[in-house]
């Protein structure tokens, strides 16, 4: 069986790694100039690694870490402790401390009870909701509580989190920036499912909570294996090859795909195959999709998803921004286990942040230099029209709120990538417009972290639509 690919994401690689296993022909055809949609990263002139965003990946990434162990990649992951640290506006370091001898959920008790970042009325509104939450159904009956958590996607988090007694104090010291990390919105445009997908995990796996880095740059450390693999077994990769039409015959029930109008440098190609996947993102499938395949509301659906923005700020110092001068902030950081991990704060403009010299050092620490933050902004509405000088120097007085010490420091280098559509919108209600990676056409599937898979959008998520969609493509055209 011959398969063309649309996009070279997490989605359309994991996808090909499975139909190549199969021994099917697989090629792929990427619009941008390098592999790994979101996740991607290049190199500029001066040797700097730029990334799409900032990426951690939780200890529970199943899928992922077994197509990173197949690949021999998995080693490349830098397990951190397993510590949620908040830091606080004046170098105050708090956190959600996982570490301890019994496993899930009393690992997360433990963590929710001990945490300065809330106070006790806020820890104890908090249980309040979450024992009323299908995560303690989940204790036990993991699929039956799944089965709660998405009927209650309709609702926002912060509405579902308030009417079962939990505080708006614990939704702006602790949810809100855990939601900005994991949809880019906060708990009041989040759903409620995508948060509970979260907490069930957390409550169930011991190691879910537990966040690992790459140890560089994701082109480097996680897509060269992949691509390796792939090529290795036949698998042809093309960047700069936007797909621009699908080509088809019939209508409604009995539409036929016959071919991909391909780019190729100033000409088109038309590619032709057996079967055809489109692994885009949100704002390349609605490109991407012929207006008449909208009068089937499978196709129709995917014009309800909208996708979120965001901007990503690498600031490099000339020294180390976490070595705080004051001697109580020291102690906190100490107790925290380091900043060698994900960072989370209320008080900025960005949610989460890594000193990535010191949490991925392989591409990011150099001799003689100090910290490169990574900051991720969420919302990202307010600076995608904003000049990148602008972004970098009110994200440098934002790092120095947080780290007063660092104002000592030189910031030498800065860098900013804007994605005005990233993520998909994880609004309330938007579940069901999902499509599956099966379609109503027999030659033509979706993958992608937006199409169903009961994950939230995340490499993980967008690695278990891609084995979905080899599931489909083996099991209807194989
Ligand atoms: C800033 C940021 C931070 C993130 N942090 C995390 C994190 O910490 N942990 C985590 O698990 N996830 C994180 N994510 C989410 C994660 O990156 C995505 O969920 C995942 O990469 C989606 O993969 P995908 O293959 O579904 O889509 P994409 O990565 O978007 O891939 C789709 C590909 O299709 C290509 N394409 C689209 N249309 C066409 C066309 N017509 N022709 C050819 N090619 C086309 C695109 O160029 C793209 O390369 C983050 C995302 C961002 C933006």
């Amino acid at each position: 069986m011959r398969v063309a690919i649309v996009g070279a994401g997490l989605a359309g690689l994991a996808t090909a790694v499975d139909l190549a296993d199969a021994g099917h022909e697989v090629e792929i055809f990427e619009a941008r100039p390098f592999v790994g949609g979101k996740v991607g990263s290049w190199v500029d002139k001066d040797g700097n690694h730029i990334e799409m965003g900032l990426h951690v990946f939780f200890y529970n990434y199943a899928n992922l870490f077994a197509l990173m162990q197949k690949v021999g990649a998995l080693d490349n992951l830098l397990a951190k402790q397993h510590t949620h640290t908040f830091i606080n506006r004046g170098g105050d370091v708090r956190q959600l401390d996982f570490r301890f001898p019994l496993g899930a959920p009393f690992n997360g008790l433990k963590a929710f009870f001990t945490t300065p970042q809330l106070s006790w009325q806020d820890k104890l509104q908090n249980s309040l909701a979450l024992a009323t939450s299908p995560v303690v159904r989940g204790l036990v009956d993991y699929q039956g509580a799944m089965k709660q958590i998405r009927a209650l996607d309709k609702f926002s988090f912060a509405d579902w989190f308030r009417r079962h007694g939990g505080s708006n104090g614990s939704l702006k010291r602790m949810w809100n920036p855990i939601a900005y990390a994991l949809g880019f919105i906060d708990t009041e445009q989040i759903s409620a499912r995508c948060m509970l997908t979260i907490f069930q995990m957390f409550a169930t796996k011991t190691e879910a909570s537990r966040l690992n880095l790459l140890a560089g740059s994701p082109a480097e450390y996680l897509h060269k294996p992949i691509v390796d693999y792939l090529t290795a077994r036949g698998v042809k990769i093309h960047t700069r090859r936007q797909t621009r039409q699908i080509l088809f015959t019939g209508e409604g029930d009995h539409i036929q795909v016959t071919g991909l109008v391909v780019a190729n440098g100033d000409s088109e190609e038309t590619i032709t195959a057996d079967a055809y996947l489109a692994a885009c993102d949100v704002p390349g499938i609605q490109r991407l999709l012929p207006t008449a395949w909208r009068s089937l509301p499978e196709f129709d659906n995917i014009y309800q998803l909208d996708a979120v923005p965001v901007a990503t700020v690498q600031l490099r110092f000339d020294g180390w921004v976490t070595e705080l001068n004051d001697a109580e902030a020291r102690r906190q950081l100490e107790r925290a286990a380091g900043l060698d991990n994900l960072l989370y704060t209320p008080d900025a403009d960005f949610s989460c942040f890594a000193d990535l010299a010191l949490a991925s050092p392989k591409d990011y620490y150099r001799p003689g230099e100090g910290s490169l933050m990574q900051l991720v902004l969420t919302p990202g509405d307010p600076f995608i029209k904003q000049s990148n000088e602008a972004i970098a120097q009110h994200v440098l007085k934002q790092v120095q709120d947080l780290f007063p010490s660092s104002r000592e420091l030189n910031m030498t280098w800065y860098s900013v990538v804007k994605l005005a559509k990233s993520l998909y919108r994880e609004a309330p209600g938007m579940d069901p417009y999902r499509p599956a990676q099966k379609t109503p056409i027999a030659n033509f599937f979706l993958a992608g972290s937006y199409t169903q898979q009961d994950y939230i959008d995340s490499m993980e998520g967008a690695t278990l639509s891609g084995k979905q969609a080899a599931a489909a493509i083996l099991a209807t055209v194989g």
